[in-house]
């Protein structure tokens, strides 16, 4: 007989389970025979089948268990691969997100009431005066904090996805010998020959707790070879597109002289920079590494001369010098690496939360938009002002969940495993 224990009952009875409904747990003997035997015997049982790939969440949502940031931050823990994605699913899981926006639409709900009172009583005098002061400096307060939200440099998106990471520069720097050195495996292949690689070699990396997609590329060059001008196409296509740019260089080729070799790597790093930056000589030092290999081919001393004096030249991006050969200056570079993508991802655990999708992204932008709606309208025709606040408010919604089409949610949902 089932004598369920006091404890087991608050856990698993509605309204106190997971999705809010009255819940049963089975605790079995794991052999695969065990398994089998008892989800036939369940699946005997009229009116049972197995759940859906996150039923279980889509019951806790539809019962308002959960918001919808809340459900995607579950996702996001069930799929972080590195500790600093684990955070920050966690604080967007706890709700932190979901609250800032629920404080927003409050706001919202607020001024709609408002300017709908406005409308409907101003002519018989019975509001009173300056309610639409009010709502103006509501809504001006609001675009405000919603655009500091939004110039977030997409750090939260960045880390949830993985910083995209590109090494460039040209033929035979070394540049596969350096993805391997990172992921520790011949994930590219490796040659004295130039131009050994062609198409682009990815990899995801661990990097202190940061996701990155690390990305090989084709040595920039000009060739005759059509499937080699292809590999320089879509390097240059990646470097457009990388959140940060490891410029490999053979230092073997530099000029001994301070100052010679740093107009040298000024023109390396035009040669890799991608055409609207080429007129930009102050490169943003959070997108590009420069990374100077082969220093076992150097001596000691003019190792040590070129690591002390390229340093102090301004308008260079961070140097640093490495032997893929000897691992010499690895660990100086993967601090830097590490600091650059921590500067690109900002810290998940302090601060206002951070956006973390696209999708919150879209809805605040047109959220955003029409609010400028109101402000546009709001001394010609009222009822288009309110038109905007009452956009404003489903924009918002839709990115909580409390205004949402199926077919979003079937998206949000199918991502989790059956059984969350
Ligand atoms: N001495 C020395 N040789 C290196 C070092 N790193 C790479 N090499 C050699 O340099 C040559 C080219 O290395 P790769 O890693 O294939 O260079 P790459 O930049 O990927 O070349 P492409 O794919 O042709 O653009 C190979 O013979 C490597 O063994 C290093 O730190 N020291
Ligand atoms: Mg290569």
């Amino acid at each position: 007989m089932l004598r369920p224990s006091l404890r087991y009952r608050q856990a698993m009875a509605a309204p106190h389970s997971f999705t809010g409904e009255d819940c049963v747990e089975f605790h079995i003997h794991g052999g695969s025979a065990v398994i089998t035997a008892v989800l036939q015997a369940l699946g005997s049982v009229p009116g049972m089948r197995p759940a859906d790939a996150g039923e279980f969440t889509r019951r806790a949502f539809q019962a308002g268990k959960l918001g919808l940031t809340e459900v995607e931050g579950l996702g996001d823990l069930i799929h972080a691969e590195t500790e600093a994605q684990r955070r920050q699913a966690l604080r967007q899981m706890s709700g932190e997100l979901g609250r800032l926006y629920q404080d927003w639409s409050h706001r919202l709900k607020r001024c709609l009431a408002h300017v709908e009172a406005f409308i409907d009583f101003s002519e018989d005098e019975l509001i009173e005066d300056g309610v639409l002061n009010q709502v103006d400096r509501s809504v001006c307060d609001l675009q405000a904090e919603m655009e500091r939200h939004l110039k977030d440099e997409r750090r939260g998106e960045r880390l949830r996805s993985g910083v995209q990471v590109v090494i460039a520069g040209a033929t035979n720097a070394g540049k596969s010998s350096l993805l391997n050195t990172l992921c520790q495996r011949p994930a590219a292949i490796v040659s004295p020959i130039a131009g050994t690689t062609r198409d682009v070699v990815e990899t995801a990396l661990d990097i202190g707790g940061f996701p990155i997609l690390l990305s090989d590329t084709a040595g920039l060059r000009d060739s005759p070879d059509l499937v080699e001008r292809e590999g320089v196409r879509r390097a240059r296509e990646r470097v457009e597109q990388a959140d940060l740019t490891l410029v490999v260089v053979d230092c073997a080729h530099l000029p001994s002289d301070a100052q010679q070799a740093a107009a040298f790597l000024q023109g390396h790093l035009t040669s890799v920079l991608p055409a609207q930056e080429q007129p930009d000589t102050v490169y943003p030092t959070d997108r590009f590494l420069l990374v100077l290999n082969k220093t076992d081919l150097l001596p000691e001393e003019q190792r040590q001369k070129l690591d002390r004096e390229l340093r102090c030249v301004s308008g260079l991006p961070p140097v640093c010098l490495i032997s893929c050969h000897t691992n010499d200056g690895l660990q100086d570079f993967l601090t830097a690496l590490h600091s650059s993508v921590k500067t690109l991802c900002g810290d998940p655990l302090s601060g206002a939360p951070t956006l973390t999708q696209a999708r919150h992204r879209a809805h605040l932008q047109q959220c955003f938009a029409a609010l400028a709606q109101y402000q546009r309208y709001r001394d010609m025709d009222m009822a288009l002002a309110a038109e905007g606040v009452r956009l404003a408010l489903t924009s918002l919604g839709r990115i909580t969940g409390r205004v949402g089409a199926e077919e979003i949610l079937d998206i949000i949902f199918k991502d989790f495993c059956i059984g969350k």
